[in-house]
């Protein structure tokens, strides 16, 4: 991308998209028109709230107060943050620049980011202390951290002139999209999170196959730890309609690729950690190479359906018929396949 006629601030902004986001940085910068430094802009706002939800090392009362706050420090051009140790602590430190940037976009876009802000401070701090019971309670802290990431990115798509403003109602849809995303990261991420004695797996699920989700860890409940993967992945493919509906309403096509890019690798991802216990040995990633060969073919809905339909069928075929969920996984993927 070319920056040298851009601000010295605005610079630096795509300098700490880089360093904080690895592929997908290349598919924020590829955006047309005003869209690009707003999704740029956007994401580093969302980077900076997740980098204090993350920060363990912030006291809760003291992380309450930063979250709830978080979206009028947009507004407050010397706010910054220096006590965190977390990795992506630059966007905290430097914050004064993403403001900076953020203040001189489009009203609508200023509006719409501040207002996810807002909304998403509010709903990590609900979570902040209480663990994900219910299937219900998933979807409503998967809401918060990424379905609202959908809504607004579907906002600044309507505001920018590039889709057809009418996007702005798929409200429904547009959080599906996220919900797919967390759901696909929560379930591949087990261990990771684990480890770092954090839970995102709903007890709802869990409680069916063990008294404790660190039990998963044991392989004399290998057996127990698979059949509650698989119960995890058959709710999340029931999103996969509402993302291929989606998809069919986008017609700017720098837009469809940065849709369609993430939720390609995260089928993907589930069609790899389906039926698979190396998620409770070690971190899983789909390989690079894969990775890139699904990013040069996801550039048409057409597309899309063929490589939905053949991770579709991967897992169909890794159906174990001693699964529990495997008439309902069954069910799901007859019906994906159907429409792809
Ligand atoms: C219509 O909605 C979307 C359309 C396109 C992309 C995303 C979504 O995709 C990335 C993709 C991404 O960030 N990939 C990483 C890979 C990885 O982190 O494993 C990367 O390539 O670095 C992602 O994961 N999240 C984070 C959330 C899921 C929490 C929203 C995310 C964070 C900020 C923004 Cl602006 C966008 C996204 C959308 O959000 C739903």
């Amino acid at each position: 991308l070319d920056t040298s006629s851009l601000s010295p601030d605005m610079q630096r902004c795509y300098e700490l998209l880089n360093q904080t986001s690895r592929s997908f940085a290349a598919v924020i910068q590829a955006l047309d028109g005003d869209l690009r430094p707003a999704v740029c802009i956007f994401y580093l706002v969302l980077r900076a709230l997740d980098t204090i939800e993350d920060d363990m090392t912030i006291p809760p009362d003291t992380k309450i107060v930063l979250l709830k706050a978080f979206h009028t420090y947009l507004y407050d051009p010397k706010w910054n943050f220096t006590q965190s140790q977390e990795k992506d602590k630059a966007v905290l430190e430097e914050f004064p620049k993403i403001s900076g940037e953020f203040r001189k976009l489009r009203s609508r876009y200023q509006e719409v980011i501040s207002e996810i802000a807002q909304k998403m401070g509010a709903g990590m701090t609900v979570f902040l202390t209480n663990k994900v019971n219910t299937m219900e309670e998933w979807d409503e802290y998967c809401h918060y951290v990424a379905g609202l990431v959908g809504i607004g990115l579907t906002q600044l798509f309507a505001a920018s002139g590039l889709e057809d403003p009418s996007i702005e109602g798929n409200t429904r849809l547009a959080n599906s999209m996220g919900l797919f995303l967390q759901k696909t990261n929560i379930i591949r991420d087990y261990l990771e999170d684990i480890v770092q004695d954090r839970e995102f797996w709903p007890k709802e699920a869990w409680s069916q196959f063990a008294n404790d989700l660190r039990d998963f860890q044991k392989p004399s409940k290998r057996r127990d730890a698979i059949r509650c993967l698989n119960f995890l992945i058959t709710s999340t493919l029931k999103l996969l309609p509402d993302v291929l509906q989606y998809m069919s309403y986008i017609k700017n096509q720098s837009i469809f690729n940065f849709c369609a890019i993430p939720q390609m690798m995260a089928i993907a991802t589930l069609a790899l950690c389906y039926n698979n216990g190396k998620v409770f040995e070690d971190m899983i990633k789909i390989r690079k190479g894969q990775a890139v060969q699904l990013i040069m073919q996801s550039n048409s809905s057409n597309s899309l359906q063929k490589i939905i339909a053949y991770y579709s069928k991967e897992i169909f075929n890794k159906i174990d018929s001693t699964d529990p969920s495997g008439e309902e996984t069954r069910s799901i993927l007859t019906h994906i396949l159907l429409v792809c």
